[in-house]
């Protein structure tokens, strides 16, 4: 298996020199010269194995440079009971209207993050080790990537974090995870704006092509591509949980803000998992769900960006989106270089003739949630079925009960837990929310923070190299 770019600037990669790359050479993003296909045989061999098998299976598919033995020990050093709270990693619940949930967010961190991060971690750790390097890692969140990533590579001898974070716009839950972290490999750098603008940062620093070079710099966003395959195992796991047989077909309803996570949906159903709809959810912020509805991309400026309190899909970029639009206009990266210097330059595209197409042979359907939905959808959650849910699976729900058809089975991708957004919890049940053991207090604890102005790209730069130089 062997990757290319988006945007058609990149020479054939294996997976191992791909997932320290980040973004391509050319700006766009990495991807698989094609889709391995996954039969009927393979999905009834695949039905009953735990996750850990599963990953194997999946990502043994895209990750074909490592030695089988290495990458299954890989795997199941990663998907344990111990870390992700259950052996089944991410169990089911069903909602008394039928809806299916499918828990993700049992890991360390309380988000669905660390399905992919734990992974990371090990992964590269191994090919570090194998490569002699180490790698700088800088990223970009809106508030669990953060701390998935932190909680993944603190303590790894061969890797440093500098997490980007939009300063004052996360729960207080989001910034006592970072901040508290007194690691010597981990570093937090608050940014004033949101998400995007941090995210600009990381893409700015990753086209400085001699400072990326010679600092050895790589990302953990959803634009490193092993975020992704990662994030394909539970689209696999969640269908064999939640259906008899292959020869049903299920929705997934995926809580989106950077387009990550349904990307490795959308891969998932090219692989040829039964997949009937892809369902995007987005809160106010709704890019994504404008450009499902109509076929125009039009991505807001940073100070049109809602603060909400679903604030981990507070995004109008997403990153991710190039990689499906790479696929829907046919994997032409001529295209994708043209409408993404209009998206640079602030403009936008629109690609409504191909609105049919998105829908018949991709798969998506999109709609759209409010902090009003939010309570409400809490409120109802909590009261017809007795479970918390935290502001972004609430989004998802909400969503999916709009667009829900007669029969279809919808799978919800839980992507949080309430505690993280205790707040909004408060303000829907007049409660707190359950929070798991190991976190009481950690709003108390000392928190270490560097703080930065808007357009910091230079400072964030200049602190980089003074770490890396101390
Ligand atoms: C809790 C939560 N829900 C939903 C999302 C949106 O996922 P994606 O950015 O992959 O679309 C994120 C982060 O992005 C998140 O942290
Ligand atoms: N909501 C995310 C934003 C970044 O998403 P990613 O999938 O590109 O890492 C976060 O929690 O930071």
């Amino acid at each position: 298996m062997r990757y290319i770019s988006t945007r058609g600037g990149l020479a054939p990669l294996p997976f191992s020199d791909t997932i320290l790359m980040g973004l391509a050479p050319d700006g766009g993003l990495a991807l698989p010269e094609s889709y391995p296909k996954v039969g009927r045989a393979q999905l009834d061999a695949w039905r009953g194995l735990s996750y850990a098998d599963l990953a194997f299976e999946v990502i043994s598919l895209f990750a074909d440079d490592i030695p089988a033995a290495d990458l299954k020990d890989i795997v199941s050093r990663t998907y344990t009971a111990e870390v992700f709270g259950s052996a089944d990693i991410t169990p089911i619940k069903r909602l008394h209207d039928g809806l299916v949930i499918l828990e993700l967010s049992n890991g360390p961190t309380l988000a669905f993050k660390d399905m992919a991060m734990q992974l990371l971690g090990n992964l590269f750790e191994y090919v570090l080790e194998k490569k002699g390097e180490q790698l700088n890692i800088v990223g970009a969140t809106s508030g669990d990537t953060g701390s998935a990533a932190e909680y993944a590579m603190r303590g790894k001898h061969n890797v440093n974090v500098f997490m980007m974070s939009p300063a004052g716009k996360m729960s207080a839950f989001q910034r006592a995870q970072m901040y508290s972290l007194m690691d010597a490999n981990i570093h937090n750098l608050a940014i004033e704006g949101v998400f995007d603008d941090c995210q600009d940062i990381v893409k700015a620093v990753q086209n400085d092509h001699a400072f990326k070079a010679k600092y050895k710099i790589g990302t953990v966003n959803s634009i490193n591509w092993a975020r992704v395959v990662a994030q394909v195992v539970y689209y696999f796991k969640g269908y064999f949980n939640a259906t008899d047989s292959n020869d049903q077909k299920v929705s997934f309803c995926v809580p989106s803000g950077n387009f990550g996570n349904v990307c490795a949906g959308h891969i998932a159903r090219q692989m040829g998992l039964p997949i009937e709809r892809l369902i995007v959810a987005t809160n106010e912020n709704d890019v994504l769900d404008e450009f499902f509805r109509t076929g125009v991309y039009r991505p807001r400026a940073s100070s049109e960006t809602y603060i909400t309190s679903s604030p981990s899909m507070d995004i109008s970029k997403a990153s991710n989106f190039e990689r499906f639009v790479f696929d829907l206009v046919g994997r032409d990266p001529q295209q994708v270089r043209a409408l993404w210097a209009k998206v640079d330059s602030g403009e936008g595209f629109d690609l409504s003739a191909k609105l049919a197409e998105v829908r018949e042979r991709f798969g998506f359907v999109s709609g759209k949630s409010t902090h009003q939905d939010r309570l409400d959808t809490i409120r109802r959650v909590d009261a017809e079925d007795g479970v918390v849910v935290d502001t972004h699976t609430a989004d998802g729900i909400k969503v999916a009960r709009d667009v829900r058809q007669p029969g279809e089975i919808v799978v919800c991708l839980e992507t949080a837990l309430p505690a993280k957004f205790a707040d909004t919890i408060v303000e829907a049940l007049g409660k707190q929310p359950p929070r798991p053991a190991g976190f009481d207090g950690i709003e108390d604890l000392p928190q270490k923070v560097t703080e930065f102005g808007a357009n910091a790209v230079g400072e964030v730069k200049a602190y980089i190299e003074r770490a890396l130089s101390a």
